[in-house]
C-alpha cells in the first residue's frame, strides 16, 4: 500500500452512500444547480459523519473525496480554516465555546481576509476593529470600498460564522492585524445580522459549488471575548497585553493550508489527470504506425509517451513531496506548540515554496493531459475540465504564487546570507553550508544520487547568484526595496530550483524505502526520467557554469528516451495504484473499464441541449 494508508474503508463507505455515487451528472447543471446539489451533498455528508463516528479529519477528508469529486465544498472552509484557526489561535475558552459546535456543524464558518482592495499584501488591510472600553465590545468596520471583504469561501449564502482578519485599534493605537470570531446571520432566520451588507461575489473561471462571497461591515459590535486570544489578549479596561510571541503566529490558517494544498489540491489534482489520459491513450487507436497492421494504442507513440510519463513521474513526485510537507507541518506546528518557533521561518518558506512549485507544474500538467486527449479531452465528458479549474485556483488563493516563491527566496538569501557569516544551515537548506561539487558526476548510469547531486548543484549555484547580484544591485547605489525588486524575476527562479532539487531527493528517498525489488524499479525509472526530464526543460541551468557539457546533454536526452519505453508496459498499471475511484475521477475518458465509446454516446444523448421541448428546438422550427 504505497498511497492509501487507512484511506480504504472510509471510501468504501461513502461509496455505498447513493448521493454520493449516483444523482445528476454536474456537467448539465446550471452554477446554481451545482451549488444547490453541492449543499445537499454536504447535510448528507454530515449525517453520514454522525452515523459512522468520523470525527478525525484525515477520516473525513477520505470521504469527502467521493462526496465532492474535484470540488471544494462549503466544508472545505469550515474544516480546513475556521476550525483549524480557532484550535490555533484561541484560548482554552474559546476553544470550548466553539470547536465542538463547530465541528458539530452546529455553527459553519469561514476565513475572512482577503478584501477588495488587498489580498497579497495583508499588512495593506483595511477593515478595522476598535475597542470600546465602554461597551466592552469591538466594532467592526469597512471605512472605504476597497476595504469590504472579498473573495472567503462559503461567506456569500451559506456561512453563519466567519474568523475575520481586522486591524485592532485601542485608543487611538494600530495593534496590527487579529482574528476576531464574529456571528454573521440569525442561527433561526439565516438572514444576516444588521450591520451587515453581505452576499455572493459572482461566477468564476472555476469553484461554482462554493460561494466565495463579500462582507461590508457598518460599526458592528461583538463583545470583547470574541478576538481569538490565545497570544495576545485585550482586557476589559483596554489593556493590551501579549505573550512573547512572533506577530506571524495570526497567519498560522495560511500556513496549514499552504502545507495541505501540495498533496490536496496538486498532488490528487495531476495524479487524477495523469490516470485519465494514460487509461484513454491505451484505449485510443489512431493511425498506422506500420502499413496494414491494426492501428495502434495512441500510448506506443513515442511523442505521446513524452508527453504523459514526465507528467506521471511529476504525479507522482508531487504527491510523495505533498506527504513530506504534510509531516513537516505537524512535526514543527508541535514544537512551536511547545514553545520552540526555531522552525517557522523555515515551515513559512517551503510551505510557501511548494505551495506554489507544485501547483503550477499540477496546473500545467493537467493541461498537457487534456491536449494529449485529442478531441474528447475538450469535452466535458474527460472530467479534466473541472479537475482543471479546481487545480488551477491553487495558483492564486492562499497566496499568489509569483508572491509565494518571492517568499521562499527571501528566506533563502537570508539563509545564505547567514551562511556567509559562518552560521551553519539547517533541515531543508542544510546543503547551503556544503561544499557544493563544480564537477558533474552524472554517468550513462543516471544513479538518483547523481541526479539528485545535479539539483543540488543548480539550486546552490542559482541562489548564491540571487545573492550576489542582489549585493551588486545595492552596491551600485539602489535601495534594497528597489535591489529586490530588480532581481526579483532570478530570486523566484533560485526559489523554484530549491523547490525542485527537494522534490527529487523526496523522490530519492522514498525510492530508497521501498523494499519490494520489483516496485523499486519501476519507481527508481520514473525518479530518474522526473530528475532527466528536469534537466533537460532547465538545461540552461546546468550548463551555464559548465557544470554539464554538451556530451553529457546527449546522455540525458537518450536515457530519457530509452525510459519511455521501459515505463509503457507498466505505465496503466502506475496510474491504477493511484486507485481513484470513477467516482473521483468523474470521467468517461479515464473509466476504468475503459468501455469509453459507448458511455461517450450514452452521454452526449442525455446532455440538455437534445431536449425536445427546448426553447432552441422552437426557435430552429
Ligand atoms: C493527515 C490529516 C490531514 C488533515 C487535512 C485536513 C484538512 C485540510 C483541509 C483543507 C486544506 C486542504 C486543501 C485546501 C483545499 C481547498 C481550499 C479551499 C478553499 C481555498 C481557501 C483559500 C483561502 C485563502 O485564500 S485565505 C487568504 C490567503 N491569503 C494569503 O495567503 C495572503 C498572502 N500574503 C501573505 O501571506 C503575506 O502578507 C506576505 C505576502 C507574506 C506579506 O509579505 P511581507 O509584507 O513581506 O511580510 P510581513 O512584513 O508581513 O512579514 C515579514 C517577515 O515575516 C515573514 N512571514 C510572512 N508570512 C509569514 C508566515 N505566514 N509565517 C511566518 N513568517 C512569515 C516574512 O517572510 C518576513 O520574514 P523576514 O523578515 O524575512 O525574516
Ligand atoms: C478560488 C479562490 C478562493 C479564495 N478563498 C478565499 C478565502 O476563503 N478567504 C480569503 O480571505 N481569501 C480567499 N481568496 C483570496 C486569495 O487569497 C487572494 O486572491 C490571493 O491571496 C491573491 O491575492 P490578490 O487577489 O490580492 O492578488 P494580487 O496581489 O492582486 O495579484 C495580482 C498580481 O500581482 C502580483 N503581485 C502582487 N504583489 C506582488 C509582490 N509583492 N511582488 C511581486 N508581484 C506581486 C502577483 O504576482 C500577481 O501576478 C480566494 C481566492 C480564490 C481565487
Amino acid at each position: 500500500m504505497l498511497f492509501k494508508g487507512g484511506g480504504l474503508p472510509h471510501e468504501s463507505l461513502a461509496l455505498q452512500e447513493k448521493l454520493f455515487g449516483a444523482g445528476p451528472d454536474y456537467n448539465f447543471m446550471t452554477r446554481i444547480e451545482r451549488f444547490k446539489n453541492s449543499l445537499v451533498r454536504v447535510q448528507h455528508f454530515i449525517r453520514c459523519c454522525a452515523r459512522y463516528n468520523l470525527h478525525d479529519h484525515a477520516d473525513k477528508k477520505w470521504f469527502e473525496g467521493v462526496a465532492f469529486p474535484n470540488e471544494v465544498s462549503v466544508l472545505g472552509p469550515h474544516s480546513g480554516m475556521f476550525i483549524p484557526t480557532l484550535k490555533e489561535q484561541g484560548s482554552e475558552e474559546q476553544i470550548q465555546k466553539w470547536v465542538p459546535q463547530a465541528e458539530k456543524h452546529q455553527i459553519m464558518g469561514t476565513y475572512i481576509q482577503t478584501e477588495l482592495g488587498h489580498g497579497t499584501f495583508v499588512r495593506g488591510l483595511e477593515t478595522t476593529a476598535t475597542y470600546d472600553p465602554k461597551t466592552e465590545e469591538f466594532i467592526l468596520n469597512s471605512p472605504t470600498l476597497t476595504s469590504i471583504k472579498w473573495w472567503p469561501g462559503g461567506l456569500g449564502r451559506t456561512c453563519n460564522f466567519g474568523i475575520v482578519m481586522a486591524l485592532l485599534y485601542i485608543d487611538g493605537k494600530n495593534y496590527g492585524m487579529h482574528p476576531f470570531v464574529v456571528q454573521l446571520r440569525s442561527l433561526k432566520t439565516h438572514e444576516p445580522l444588521p450591520g451587515l451588507t453581505m452576499g455572493d461575489i459572482g461566477p468564476k473561471f472555476g469553484f461554482d459549488t462554493v460561494d466565495n462571497g463579500y462582507l461590508q461591515f457598518n460599526h458592528f459590535g461583538i463583545p470583547r471575548e470574541n478576538m481569538l486570544m490565545k497570544y495576545c489578549q485585550v482586557l476589559k479596561n483596554g489593556t493590551y497585553t501579549k505573550q512573547t510571541r512572533n506577530p506571524k503566529f495570526s497567519y498560522g490558517a495560511m500556513i496549514f493550508v499552504r502545507s495541505m494544498v501540495v498533496y490536496e489540491v496538486a498532488g490528487q489534482g495531476l495524479a487524477k489527470a495523469c490516470t485519465i489520459a494514460i487509461r484513454y491513450s491505451a484505449i485510443r487507436r489512431q493511425s498506422e504506425l506500420k502499413k496494414s497492421r491494426p492501428e495502434p494504442q495512441i500510448l506506443d507513440y513515442q511523442t505521446q509517451q513524452y508527453k504523459l510519463f514526465p507528467l506521471l513521474a511529476l504525479a507522482y513526485a508531487v504527491w510523495f513531496t505533498g506527504v513530506r510537507m504534510k509531516e513537516i507541518y505537524f512535526m514543527v506546528n508541535n514544537e512551536i506548540k511547545q514553545g520552540h518557533t526555531e522552525r517557522l521561518p523555515e515551515l513559512h518558506a517551503i510551505s510557501s515554496g511548494l505551495k506554489a512549485f507544485t501547483t503550477s507544474m499540477a496546473s500545467w500538467g493537467i493541461e498537457r493531459c487534456r491536449l494529449a486527449c485529442g478531441g474528447h479531452g475538450y469535452s466535458a465528458a474527460s472530467g479534466l475540465p473541472k479537475i482543471y479549474v479546481n487545480a488551477t485556483g491553487g495558483c492564486t488563493y492562499e497566496g499568489e504564487n509569483t508572491v509565494m516563491l518571492l517568499q521562499c527566496a527571501r528566506f533563502l538569501m537570508n539563509i545564505y546570507g547567514g551562511v556567509k557569516n559562518g552560521r551553519r544551515p539547517s533541515g531543508s537548506v542544510n546543503y547551503l553550508g556544503e561544499r557544493i561539487s563544480s564537477r558533474c558526476t552524472l554517468t550513462s548510469e543516471f544513479t538518483l544520487k547523481s541526479l539528485a547531486d545535479a539539483f543540488k548543484h543548480r539550486a546552490a549555484r542559482m541562489i548564491k547568484e540571487a545573492s550576489e547580484r542582489l549585493n551588486r544591485l545595492q552596491a551600485s547605489g539602489n535601495d534594497p526595496e528597489d535591489s529586490w525588486n530588480l532581481n526579483s524575476v532570478v530570486l523566484t527562479k533560485a526559489a523554484e530550483a530549491h523547490c525542485h532539487y527537494y522534490m527529487v531527493l523526496v523522490f530519492e528517498s522514498v525510492v530508497e524505502s521501498v523494499e519490494d525489488n520489483c516496485v523499486k524499479d519501476i519507481l527508481r525509472q520514473l525518479c530518474q526520467l522526473l530528475a532527466l526530464c528536469g534537466i533537460q526543460e532547465n538545461s540552461g541551468d546546468f550548463i551555464q557554469d559548465g557544470f554539464l557539457n554538451n556530451d553529457q546533454l546527449e546522455l540525458v536526452k537518450q536515457k530519457q528516451l530509452s525510459l519511455l519505453s521501459e515505463i509503457r508496459p507498466n505505465a496503466v498499471l502506475l496510474v491504477d495504484a493511484f486507485e481513484f475511484h470513477d467516482v473521483q475521477l468523474g470521467s468517461i475518458l479515464g473509466r476504468f473499464d475503459g468501455n469509453v465509446y459507448e458511455n461517450l454516446f450514452k452521454w452526449a444523448k442525455k446532455t440538455p441541449l437534445n431536449k425536445p421541448e427546448d426553447l432552441i428546438h422552437r426557435l430552429l422550427r
